[in-house]
């Protein structure tokens, strides 16, 4: 890997890219930062800030903003930081580079059913592919504050070298060769903390929200192990751990549309213009047709996906979840 100028580079200026951008220029001293917009990649250049999408955090100056894409072939490993649901558009897009792919978007391609790594796999089969996913918020990890996260990969040698290569003092990845159950995690916890969401701003209270993280992880696991997932996986960084950061702070992006769904607002009127991306709303309802095609039970979701397309209130949600059958909890 040494004939690359950049030990990593990284694809995606928004929140979490930009984070990462900052973690990897830590480690290896410097980082390439691949963004769309020339005038985010020349504000990034000048003032070392994302204003845009990470304001008030100063970004190491080795850090390298460019709009080139032959700049990611000076990358020995690329995070790739897209919204899910463009992902497909920008590997289609990307120049013929070999290097692993560590995908970084947690989602489920709407219309298709596909995970990230399917993606991957079918536009870009010859590199390799590994998933980042676990409890991390952009800002906190700027701040160089403490977190851990899975790295799932289905080759572990790779995996194993990957997280050497982003492992930070601060960023404590732990490596699986389960790519499904990684995936699986950091999809569905967008929906559920959309429904964790409203349940705060319908103002039901921690019971019921505490309920709705332990019905809703129980509904992970369904739908993860029916997709082939390992549920130690599902119960571990990029599952569980996920979940709770996710249905527990309303700096999560998905659970702050719960929260104005709960509080009356229109999905419609949430997300119109809404610039930073709530993954969970794209990845609800294909989640939901992919869970109903695998027999997988998953009321949580199926609320969060009526309260997104507006075929029912907040009140019709909770009393058709409160008044199913009592049943065993397994
Ligand atoms: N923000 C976080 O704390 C965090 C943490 C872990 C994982 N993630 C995941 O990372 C991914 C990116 O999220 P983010 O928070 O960095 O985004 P963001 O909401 O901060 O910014 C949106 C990003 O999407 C890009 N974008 C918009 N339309 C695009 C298109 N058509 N093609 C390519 N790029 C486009 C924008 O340029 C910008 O970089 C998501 O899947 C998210 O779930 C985010
Ligand atoms: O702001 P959210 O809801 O997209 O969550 C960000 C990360 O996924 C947290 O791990």
């Amino acid at each position: 890997m040494s004939s690359y100028d950049y030990p990593v580079g990284i694809v995606g200026a928004g929140a979490w890219g930009t984070a990462l951008a900052a973690v990897m220029a830590d480690i290896h001293g410097k980082a390439l930062l691949w963004a769309r917009d020339p005038s985010l990649v020349a504000a990034i250049n000048a003032a070392h800030e994302n204003a845009d999408y990470l304001p008030a955090i100063p970004l190491p100056a080795s850090i390298m903003a460019s709009n080139d894409m032959d700049d990611l072939a000076r990358c020995a490993i690329l995070l790739i930081v897209t919204p899910a649901q463009h992902l497909r558009h920008f590997l289609t897009n990307m120049p013929d580079i070999r290097s692993p792919l560590l995908l970084c978007c947690k989602g489920i391609e709407a219309g298709t059913g596909a995970l990230m790594v399917d993606i991957a796999r079918e536009v870009r089969p010859v590199n390799p592919v590994a998933i980042l996913s676990g409890p991390t918020f952009a800002h906190e990890v700027a701040a160089r504050k403490p977190a851990a996260m899975t790295l799932a990969c289905e080759h572990e040698a790779l995996g194993e070298q990957l997280a050497q290569a982003v492992a930070a003092p601060y960023f404590r990845p732990y490596w699986t060769d389960d790519v499904i159950g990684a995936e699986i995690g950091g999809a569905v916890k967008n929906v559920l903390a959309i429904g964790c969401g409203v349940v705060d701003g319908a103002g039901l209270g921690l019971n019921a929200r505490a309920s709705l993280i332990a019905r809703g992880f129980a509904e992970m696991q369904r739908y993860g192990i029916a997709r082939g997932a390992r549920p130690e996986t599902l119960a571990g960084l990029s599952g569980l751990g996920d979940l709770v950061l996710t249905c527990s702070s309303e700096n999560s992006r998905n659970f702050s549309l719960g929260k104005g769904l709960g509080q009356g607002q229109s999905a419609a009127d949430l997300l119109n213009g809404r610039r930073t991306v709530a993954e969970g709303a794209a990845t609800a309802p294909v989640l939901l047709a992919s869970a109903q095609a695998l027999g997988a039970d998953m009321p949580i979701v199926a609320a969060v996906c009526r309260l997104l397309d507006g075929s029912a209130d907040v009140n019709e949600v909770i009393k058709a979840l409160l008044s199913r059958p009592l049943k065993a909890e397994r």
